[in-house]
């Protein structure tokens, strides 16, 4: 019965609420980044009448078969998504045709007691990269911690983990981050806890994409998920005159110096670029009359942002982005 009752109120809790709400508080408490409400106008004007759509796997990188094998891929890319800054020739693009080269060499190669024991030059050779990986050592914590949580608890099958949300993204959130503690992005601010769930969240955005929401894709409440805080988006905004900097963040940022991971100035940029385009979101709809969706969003401005050349973005060692 208490079993009963705890796994109830964890399968209702409202997570993307909680993301929605944490960084509205960050927004509103905010010392280095303000969210320029003329700003989100003039980008909500200009795309009114002509909301841009970016097609998923616009680069050509991906691994799909339109099948479980599929949802494996996507998890462990989402398992790896983060950090690829420090090495400057390496960025997102590598790991995903890496990640897709291994999986058509060898359909087991994602099989779940295979994640739980690669080492770290054998990631690198998955991955064609040359030297270790950037937080190489938490990228295989990572990989073997899902490897060894889908082996007990969805049979070794991340296609089972996304069967048994009900066609909930807010499930899915909730399970990845119920068992895979890496997924869990979440900080203080300020005394207050603040929800971001960058990796569970895209996760979820990365299977309604690829399978264009059907299938394994299909999410009746997509609507639900917000924006991705990474290090890409944030920079756009900025570029977009959404987000303005106090001058010393403004300095860091362009010196290429580091922001420490849980700062007040990293929570900020991330913070802000949830809420902020949560209110663009709501201003097109308003003005357009349709309904568009923060998913939606985030790929037309990360597309965008890794578009161009010399975007200046910040810099956090994180396992969250
Ligand atoms: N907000 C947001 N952040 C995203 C993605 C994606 C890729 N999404 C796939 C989905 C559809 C497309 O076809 C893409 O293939 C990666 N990232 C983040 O960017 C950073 C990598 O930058 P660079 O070092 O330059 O490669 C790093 O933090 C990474 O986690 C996204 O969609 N939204």
């Amino acid at each position: 019965m208490f079993l009963f009752l705890t796994l109830e109120r964890f399968s209702s809790s409202p997570q993307m609420e909680e993301v929605r709400a944490t960084t509205a508080w960050v927004a509103a408490h905010s010392s280095h980044v303000t969210v320029d409400s003329s700003g989100i106008e003039k980008v909500a004007e200009t795309m009114k009448d002509s909301i841009p759509k970016v097609e998923w796997d616009f680069e050509g990188i991906h691994y799909f078969d339109n099948g479980p094998l599929t949802v494996q891929y996507l998890l462990v890319l989402d398992t790896l998504n983060f950090c690829f800054w420090p090495d400057k020739d390496l960025n997102y693009d590598h790991l995903a045709m890496g990640l897709k080269a291994a999986l058509q060499n060898d359909e087991c190669a994602f099989d779940a007691d295979r994640l739980q024991n690669y080492t770290g030059p054998q990631l690198r050779e998955l991955v064609k990269w040359p030297r270790p990986l950037p937080l190489e050592d938490e990228r295989i914590r990572l990989i073997h911690e899902v490897g060894f949580e889908l082996e007990r608890s969805f049979d070794g099958k991340a296609s089972n983990l996304v069967e048994s949300c009900s066609k909930s993204a807010v499930k899915l959130v909730a399970l990845i981050t119920r068992h895979f503690p890496g997924f869990r992005d979440h900080t203080v601010y300020k005394g207050h806890q603040v929800f971001l769930y960058k990796r569970a969240q895209i996760f979820a955005a990365d299977l309604w994409g690829a399978f264009k929401g059907q299938e394994y894709g299909e999410f009746n409440d997509i609507g639900s998920i917000t924006i991705f805080a990474d290090y890409i988006v944030p920079a756009v905004l900025h570029q977009l005159g959404v987000l303005r900097y106090s001058s010393a963040l403004a300095t860091i940022i362009e010196t290429n110096s580091e922001i420490v991971s849980g700062s007040e100035e990293e929570v900020e940029l991330r913070a802000c670029s949830v809420y902020a385009v949560e209110k663009m979101r709501e201003l097109i709809s308003k003005k357009s009359g349709k309904q568009v969706l923060s998913v939606e969003l985030d790929l037309w401005l990360w597309s965008f942002g890794i578009q161009c050349p010399y975007l200046q973005h910040h810099r956090t060692l994180s396992i969250y982005y």
